[in-house]
């Protein structure tokens, strides 16, 4: 059995953060855990409330998972501070865990800060060094490299200085691109630049697409597929995700975890591997 761990915030309402985590986790066969950061109160209309925990409680639960069960794979989300930054970095140091995907959450889609600001040189400086993967929207990056990103050329440059950061790979999403006809994804291991191509879908029920993505990304690398298999399967959980979506709630809704194996994986509507 393999396994996965999360260290990332809960969101009340399941569509994002550690929920989103372990429901795709479990969808893709891995045996999912988590650390939890922070406990959001929060549904598809906004983020209403934020509880940070101690960033001593964030490392004694790994230390409990580290010292017994073990991991395949670990994946971050929502940090919030230097602190816990900071003390995440030290555990996955101390347990040598190295397939370890970094999720640069910084900003709800409503526009709620997950991220202080002056987490950031923390994340940059502790975290992305550890990473064997980073997967940052487009915002996100341009944060990271303190650069407007627009064309090609400045996703290729924004990817560039995040390799130079210490990250292995990065994958830059391409969600809040302007294109409406694809969501494109750049993938770059500091020699060669991979675009994941796919249908936009129209909807605005896409809370939590990008913890699905990188929970989905860290599930394959947990079963040992190679990065590039391991993005091209999240690439297609989070489609399937996206374009089967569940209509819950009043505003952005959660994305639809069972549908890669409902619909796609079955029906080969899209390019399954793994
Ligand atoms: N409307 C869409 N249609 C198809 N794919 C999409 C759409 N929106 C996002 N994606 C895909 O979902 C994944 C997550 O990308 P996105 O840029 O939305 O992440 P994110 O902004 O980090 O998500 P979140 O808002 O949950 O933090 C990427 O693979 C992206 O291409
Ligand atoms: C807890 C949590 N983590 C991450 C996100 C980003 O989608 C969110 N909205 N909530």
């Amino acid at each position: 059995m393999k396994k996965a761990l999360t260290i990332a915030g809960s969101d009340s309402g399941g569509g994002a953060g550690i929920q989103a985590d372990l429901k795709t986790f479990s969808e893709l066969g891995v045996y999912g855990m988590s650390a939890l950061t922070a406990v959001t109160a929060q549904n598809t209309l906004g983020v209403q409330a934020v509880f940070p925990m101690e960033p001593a409680a964030v490392a004694k639960q790994i230390d409990s998972i580290g010292s017994d069960i073990g991991t395949d794979a670990v994946k971050t989300g929502m940090l919030f501070s230097a602190d816990i930054i900071e003390a995440v970095a030290e555990k996955i140091k101390h347990y040598q865990w190295e397939k370890v995907v970094v999720d640069p959450v910084m900003i709800a889609k409503g526009g709620a800060s997950l991220l202080q600001k002056q987490a950031i040189a923390s994340l940059k400086r502790y975290l992305l060094p550890l990473s064997m993967i980073v997967t940052p929207n487009i915002p996100e990056a341009e944060v990271l490299t303190e650069r407007a990103i627009r064309t090609m050329e400045d996703k290729k440059a924004a990817a560039e200085r995040i390799i130079k950061l210490g990250a292995k790979h990065v994958i830059l999403k391409g969600g809040h691109d302007e294109n409406p006809e694809e969501s494109e994804d750049l993938l770059y291991d500091g020699h060669t630049f991979t675009l994941f191509q796919s249908k936009r879908i129209q909807t605005k029920n896409t809370h939590g697409t990008g913890c699905t993505f990188s929970a989905a990304l860290t599930a394959g690398l947990a079963q040992g597929l190679p990065v590039n298999h391991a993005v091209s399967r999240a690439k297609d959980f989070i489609q399937a995700a996206i374009q089967y979506d569940l209509g819950i709630g009043n505003g952005h809704g959660p994305t639809n975890h069972w549908a890669y194996r409902e619909y796609a994986l079955n029906k080969g509507s899209v390019n399954a591997q793994g």
